[in-house]
């Protein structure tokens, strides 16, 4: 296995990023543009209405919710093409995931707000593991408690960015908006342990 980027390791976090995970990922970005049900979701903010400014899918083992946001998605199974990546990710990285939000970006105004990961039913420090595939974007961390604390990176197609430890308490993470940028997929895996 290739050596790991080692972005953030201390008290407050570790980040790692694995620059060349995923061989061949256009062909795989191109299987999950074509084949996983996008949806366009609408949030309500202050009792408005908004339409969230990307595609998003719910993945994972037959019957997994996942809340996010007052809405709930009901996963149906893993597509054929995501076996080999969740063995790989048991063998490689000690990670059972059980579940994956998928994010279609169609272009550099599709973006994803400040946030942090933590919702209760991923528990206390969870691992979440970014497969980028597409066009490569931004992406950017800063601290909870000191928004000028910035840790800027670009998430290259292929590439898998590991978050854990302490992060998702002390981070919050971004896909700021770009004028250009090519069409891109993340596959954040997780596992909701409640
Ligand atoms: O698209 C990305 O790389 C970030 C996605 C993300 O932060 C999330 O789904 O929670
Ligand atoms: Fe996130």
């Amino acid at each position: 296995m290739q050596t790991p980027v080692t972005l953030l390791d201390d008290d407050s976090g570790l980040v790692k990023l694995y620059p060349e995970w995923l061989r061949n990922s256009e062909a795989f970005y191109q299987y999950c543009r074509q084949n996983l049900d996008w949806q366009s979701r609408t949030i309500r903010l202050f009792g408005k209405a908004h339409v969230i400014p990307r595609l998003e899918c719910w993945l994972g083992d037959p019957g997994l919710r996942y809340g996010y946001s007052g809405q709930e998605y009901v996963a149906s199974g893993w597509p054929e093409g995501f076996k080999s990546l969740l063995d790989r990710f048991q063998s490689q990285h000690d990670f059972a995931p059980n579940g994956a939000l998928m994010n279609y970006y169609r272009s550099g105004a599709d973006t994803m707000g400040w946030h942090a990961d933590d919702e209760p039913e991923l528990g206390l420090n969870p691992t979440i593991a970014i497969l980028s595939l597409g066009g490569a974007r931004d992406f950017h961390f800063r601290q909870h408690k000191d928004h000028s604390q910035k840790l800027k990176l670009r998430l290259p197609e292929g590439s898998l960015l590991l978050m854990s430890g302490a992060v998702q308490h002390h981070w919050q993470h971004a896909l700021p908006k770009r004028a250009q940028a090519r069409p891109r997929i993340s596959c954040t895996f997780r596992r909701i342990v409640a």
